[in-house]
């Protein structure tokens, strides 16, 4: 279990987060929404480790967690397969089942006449694709995603959720997933949870009930409406602080 218990965070003299009460269960997937600035990506580093928070705490008893950034992040000189095992050559796996690992990853994420690209040579969902291999080869238990699809076009965005939903239900994954797109949140959570900004606190938390199978674009939409017809929703969506002062 992953649990934030009233972390607060400061930079400078600006408020960034405050009181985020947040857990994340084994193999459950929670959506953290919210518009830009509220401070979702300083959150999910602060469920990384890589920010300590001015106040409150954070206790993870997953095994192992590792980061999707919005960015793949590759090594340009690598190629594919190395930099999908990447993190296993830090944890001193040997080099042949190192390559072995990574094959099966590409293979299963449909990257399998790839293995020796370069980056460059790679489109941008599936530099994606190789992010999310790395990430699953170190055998992680909890993902923690910071928009890792908003660079994407609406097309590949969602051939990307569907691969991610079923590595998360092949592997029970858990994951914590960042993203300012409510229909994205709707369709990849177990879990959505509404930030507000100025400063950064959880203003609404949903269960979705709906099998994810279930949920096509209709009900996403749907459901979208519905929570921003929630008042701290729409508040925090639709009436940003600087329009209403403006
Ligand atoms: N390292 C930093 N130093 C100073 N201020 C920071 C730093 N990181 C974030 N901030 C500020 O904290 C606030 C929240 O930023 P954060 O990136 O967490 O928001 P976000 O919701 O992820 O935004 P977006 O959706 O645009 O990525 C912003 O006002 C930002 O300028």
């Amino acid at each position: 279990m992953l649990k934030l218990e009233m972390v607060g965070h400061d930079f400078g003299r600006e408020r960034t987060l405050e009181g985020i009460d947040l857990t994340v269960a084994p193999g459950e997937s929670v959506c953290l929404v919210g518009p830009s600035g509220c401070g979702k990506t300083t959150l999910l580093r602060i469920a990384a480790g890589l920010v300590t928070p001015c106040e409150g705490r954070v206790s993870d008893d997953f095994r192992r967690s590792t980061v999707v950034f919005q960015e793949p992040r590759l090594l340009p000189w690598r190629r594919l397969l190395d930099n999908i095992a990447l993190g296993l050559k830090a944890m001193g796996v040997p080099q042949q089942e190192r390559l072995t690992r990574a094959r099966a990853l590409a293979d299963e994420l449909g990257l399998a006449e790839r293995h020796d690209h370069y980056p460059h040579e790679l489109s941008g969902g599936m530099q994606q694709r190789v992010a999310l291999a790395r990430a699953l080869a170190v055998d992680a238990d909890l993902l923690l995603l910071d928009e890792p699809f908003s660079a994407l076009d609406v097309g590949l965005r969602s051939e990307a959720q569907t691969l991610l939903l079923g590595l998360l239900a092949r592997r029970n994954i858990a994951s914590l997933l960042v993203t300012h797109d409510l229909t994205e949140a709707l369709r990849l959570g177990h879990r959505v949870v509404v930030m507000s900004p100025s400063p950064g606190c959880i203003v609404h938390e949903q269960r979705i009930e709906r099998p994810f199978a279930e949920r096509d674009t209709a009900f996403l939409y749907e459901a979208a409406g519905a929570l921003l017809r929630q008042p701290a929703v729409a508040e925090s969506f639709l009436f940003h602080q600087d329009e209403v002062s403006a």
